[in-house]
């Protein structure tokens, strides 16, 4: 199984560690084909973009986003980014799983829980210590879908 992950880079690296979790725990699904977003190397600035250029970063992520079997997101911090790569996915018709931490205290945004249809694109309010479950509660349901 192909999953993208999508966290926030430009946006903000706050929860870079809970990223890195969320993906050690997606690669016991599959191939995580985002893996650099849960680096705690890559900083608010993003990938090199003077050696990869933002053109070459968007295109590479859009392959990646049609190859992709899931999608999983960290929406907690807000970016632009990773909003885009939702839209483009839904465009997609791909299975979308995002995750938002209530104990932030911020709102999610109108067009991700709004988004919500409980089958293809599922929104789900967590906390850092139930990730793993959650996890593992959907990617057993999608193997039996
Ligand atoms: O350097 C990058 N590499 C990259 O893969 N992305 C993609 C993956 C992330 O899920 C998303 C983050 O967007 P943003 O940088 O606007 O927070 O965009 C984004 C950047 C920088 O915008």
């Amino acid at each position: 199984m192909k999953i993208y992950f999508c966290g926030s880079i430009r946006g903000g690296r706050d929860d870079v560690h809970l990223y890195r979790k969320i993906v050690e725990k997606l690669q016991s699904y599959g191939v995580v084909l985002t893996e650099h977003v849960s680096s705690s190397e890559l900083s608010d600035r993003g990938e090199d973009a003077a050696a990869l250029g933002d053109k070459a970063i968007h295109d590479r992520d859009v392959d990646w986003l049609r190859q992709s079997d899931v999608v999983v997101a960290e929406v907690t911090q807000p970016s632009l980014g990773v909003g885009y790569e939702l839209g483009r996915a839904v465009d997609m018709e791909k299975k979308i799983f995002c995750l938002f931490r209530p104990s932030s205290g911020r709102t999610l945004s109108a067009m991700i829980r709004g988004a919500e249809d409980g089958k293809i694109f599922v929104v789900k309010d967590y906390s850092v210590d139930e990730v793993e479950n959650i996890l593992e509660d959907f990617f057993n349901k999608l193997k039996k879908a």
